[in-house]
């Protein structure tokens, strides 16, 4: 029997995502979807793309109901799956929160960064981070997951097998982001109008960003020492994608391009590319892949790692239905086979 699917904040982008990629899944059925500003009105009305694929009405946001799925999807912004969690977790329902109200573990930390109390901290101990790639076997034990940022899944996953094998000097890691502007989410802000952001390129954020502790959270608990990269995102005028280049020097000897190969081999949506490629974010777009390459300039021993993602994919709702599938104990890969869109 197909299980019963809800989406909180379905008519944002990561929401519409998850209607993309679950509409085609086997094992589950949509059931609960909601918008409070479209409720009563069809999905295939605001998406057409899921004409034919979603027959449903988005339903103002309510836990009973809620309650009857065995899984919801929290596609809503900061501070709203820290209040229905506990509801649900006690009806039996899993959660997964594309926020981030259970990725840092530092309660103080989490309520400096995010500017709120925190509502439910007893669940954060509770929560899973949901990398797969590094905590596969406590996703799918899990209730709760907290689905990673989307820079620091293009960024812990370019710098993981360095970091794991202790081959860097953890106090120089510097880690250059850009994005797409989708990654700010559907609601209008002149930020992301096209006359501010087309033809446009500029860093933001270089004093301090809310993903630059969850990285280093889990850098540091991958290291057992604190780890800080510097980190600084960048708005790029293009619609999907991150591109992440990784600077490290290199405190050991290490043939690198095989350490990266065998560490990922048995990943289904890590492609460690051949040594001195340029991965491109369209290759990755609409798809759940990371694709990463490794460099070391004139052979010295700086490491540039490059690695790319779909924010809304990878960064967002594809990795999302990926712990879902380990959540409920099918093939982590369902309904997430799609190669990037080219061109
Ligand atoms: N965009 C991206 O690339 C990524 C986003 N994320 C995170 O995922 C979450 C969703 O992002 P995104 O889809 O871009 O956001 P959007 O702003 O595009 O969508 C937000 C959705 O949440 C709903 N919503 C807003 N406020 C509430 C509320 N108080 N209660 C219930 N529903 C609410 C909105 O619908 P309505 O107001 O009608 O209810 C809307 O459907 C955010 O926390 C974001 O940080 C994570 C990784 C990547
Ligand atoms: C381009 C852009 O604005 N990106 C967003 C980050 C993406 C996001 O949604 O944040 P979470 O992954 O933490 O949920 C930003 O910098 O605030």
């Amino acid at each position: 029997m197909k299980r019963k699917i809800g989406i909180v904040g379905a008519t944002g982008y990561t929401g519409v995502e998850l209607l993309r990629l679950l509409s085609s899944h086997p094992d589950v059925e949509i059931s609960y979807v909601t918008s409070r500003e479209h409720a009563g009105s069809r999905v295939d009305a605001m998406f057409p793309n899921l004409r034919g694929y979603v027959d449903l009405e988005f339903s103002a946001p309510a836990n009973d109901a809620l309650s009857e799925c065995a899984l919801v999807f929290f596609a809503t912004p900061n501070g709203i799956a820290m209040k229905s969690a506990q509801v649900l977790l006690d009806a039996g329902t899993k959660v997964i929160d594309l926020a981030a109200d259970f990725r840092i573990k530092d309660i103080a930390v989490w309520e400096k960064w995010y500017g709120m109390r925190h509502a439910s901290p007893r669940l954060v101990e509770e929560a899973v981070y949901g990398l797969p790639e590094l905590n596969r076997a406590q996703i799918r034990a899990a209730r709760l997951v907290a689905n990673p940022g989307c820079y620091p899944t293009a960024v812990t996953l370019g710098l993981l097998p360095l970091v794991e094998k202790g081959l860097i000097d953890l106090d120089n890691v510097i880690a250059d982001t850009k994005s797409g502007v989708s990654g700010a989410g559907r609601k209008a802000e002149v930020h992301t109008l096209l006359a501010e952001a087309g033809d446009n390129f500029k860093a933001y954020a270089v004093a301090g960003h809310r993903h630059q502790p969850e990285i280093a959270q889990t850098l540091s608990n991958i290291a057992h020492q604190s780890v800080n990269p510097v980190f600084v995102p960048h708005l790029l005028p293009m619609i999907r994608g991150i591109h992440a280049t990784l600077y490290a020097k290199l405190s050991a000897e290490a043939d690198l391009q095989p350490l990266y190969q065998q560490r990922y081999a048995n990943e289904p949506f890590v492609d460690v590319l051949p040594a001195g490629s340029h991965p491109e974010t369209r290759s990755v777009r609409g798809a759940n892949f990371c694709r990463i390459a490794l460099h070391r300039p004139g052979n010295g021993d700086q490491v540039v790692v490059l690695s790319v993602i779909d924010n809304l994919v990878k960064g967002a709702a594809g990795q999302a239905v990926q712990n879902m599938n380990l959540m409920l104990g099918l093939a982590e890969n369902t309904a997430l086979r799609q190669p990037g869109l080219l061109p």
